[in-house]
């Protein structure tokens, strides 16, 4: 495990993924036969995001942050409505069908193998990213005896657990290397053994041939576990991103305010209108990170004063590494905590 050093400025010089100001709206849909339709959804709101050569990046967040939109559009596989992509040089806006000799792309979904041995999933992968039959049989061997797949060889995908189907589908996205490994959620229902697993492949291919790796993860523990840098996505932008360490270190020190209003935030008083440039609001409610004695500074107006009767409820807590995401603004729902 690196410790964070192939991030920042470094990570620009020596980029193997840059994205900038990506968009992508999904459209809205009209409900057949009364039933009710689909609103527009802006999945990608002007991403940019940067990752290193060789570095391990997470992208985190909860339930539709728009993770896997964007890793859709990372892998050439769903045309950005607008911006850019670059995966070691190459635009993969323009080039889509680049992206399956510069990288591996583990879906969320991978039915596409189901009917296929667990051998025979992994040597197919290889074969079709262009090794010899000789080639994609030694690769085979190895990866599922790296994963601990050897008993499972023989069974066809659709007879396996969830755990071990996911298994399988990591051992053919290892297959055939590439130089961009781009994993959505590749631990999904297995066990400790098999993670550690994963966690190990992942991190011997980094250490020993520079891939650079692309996770998503909701699951806020892995994430600090096995990542370098990660990115904090929020309803289809990237709010945060740096190491693990870093990030709850840029929170440490303070201290998160929520403010619930009865109906609208009172900002024709001035102490409140001052809170209102720094506040993450979701409808009533208003999220602030403060240095302590601002905070202090902040319910002593909002509790006294004119602000008083307009407020509902109010708490004042130190961040956890949760808090670290509600903190730069989002909403914890679906954000897994162990
Ligand atoms: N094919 C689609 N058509 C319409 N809307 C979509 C489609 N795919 C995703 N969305 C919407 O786009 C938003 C982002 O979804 P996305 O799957 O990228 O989120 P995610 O962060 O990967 O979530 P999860 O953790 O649940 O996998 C969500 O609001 C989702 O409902």
């Amino acid at each position: 495990m690196a410790d964070g050093a192939g991030g920042g400025g470094d990570a620009s010089a020596r980029a193997a993924v840059r994205v900038r100001d990506l968009v992508k709206t999904y459209p809205a849909r009209r409900g057949r036969r009364g039933a009710p339709g689909t609103p527009a959804v802006r999945a990608s709101d002007g991403v940019s995001l940067t990752v290193g050569r060789g570095e391990v990046f997470g992208l985190l967040g909860p339930n539709g942050a728009g993770k896997s939109t964007l890793v859709r559009q990372l892998t050439g596989l769903l045309r950005p409505d607008s911006g850019h992509v670059d995966v070691l040089g190459h635009d993969l806006v323009r080039h889509p069908r680049r992206a399956a000799r510069l990288l591996a792309y583990l879906g969320q979904e991978s039915t596409a193998l189901d009917e296929l041995t667990v051998a025979l999933a992994a040597e197919t992968t290889g074969r079709l990213r262009g090794l010899d039959a000789a080639g994609a049989r030694r690769e085979r061997d190895a990866v599922l005896e790296e994963l601990g797949l050897g008993p499972l060889a023989d069974r066809p995908l659709k007879r396996l657990s969830g755990g071990q189907r996911r298994l399988a589908c990591v051992a053919a996205a290892l297959v055939g290397e590439r130089p961009l490994l781009v994993l959505d959620e590749p631990t999904t229902g297995m066990d400790p053994v098999a993670r550690r697993a994963v966690w190990a492949a992942v991190d011997r291919r980094r250490v020993e041939r520079g891939v650079t790796v692309i996770l998503v993860t909701h699951n806020v523990i892995e994430a600090e576990l096995v990542l370098d840098r990660v990115a904090v996505m929020d309803r289809g932008r990237a709010i945060a991103c740096d190491t693990p360490a870093g990030l709850k270190a840029a929170v440490g020190e303070e201290v998160r305010l929520e403010l619930v209003w009865r109906d609208r935030a009172p900002t024709e008083v001035p102490e409140v209108a001052a809170l209102e440039r720094v506040a993450a609001a979701v409808g009533r409610r208003w999220t602030l990170r403060l240095p302590p004695g601002q905070a202090r500074a902040a319910v002593a107006a909002v509790t006294g004063g004119p602000a008083f009767a307009a407020l509902d409820d109010f708490t004042l807590a130190t961040p956890t590494l949760e808090d670290v995401y509600l903190a730069l603004g989002g909403h914890t729902e679906g954000l897994v905590k162990a």
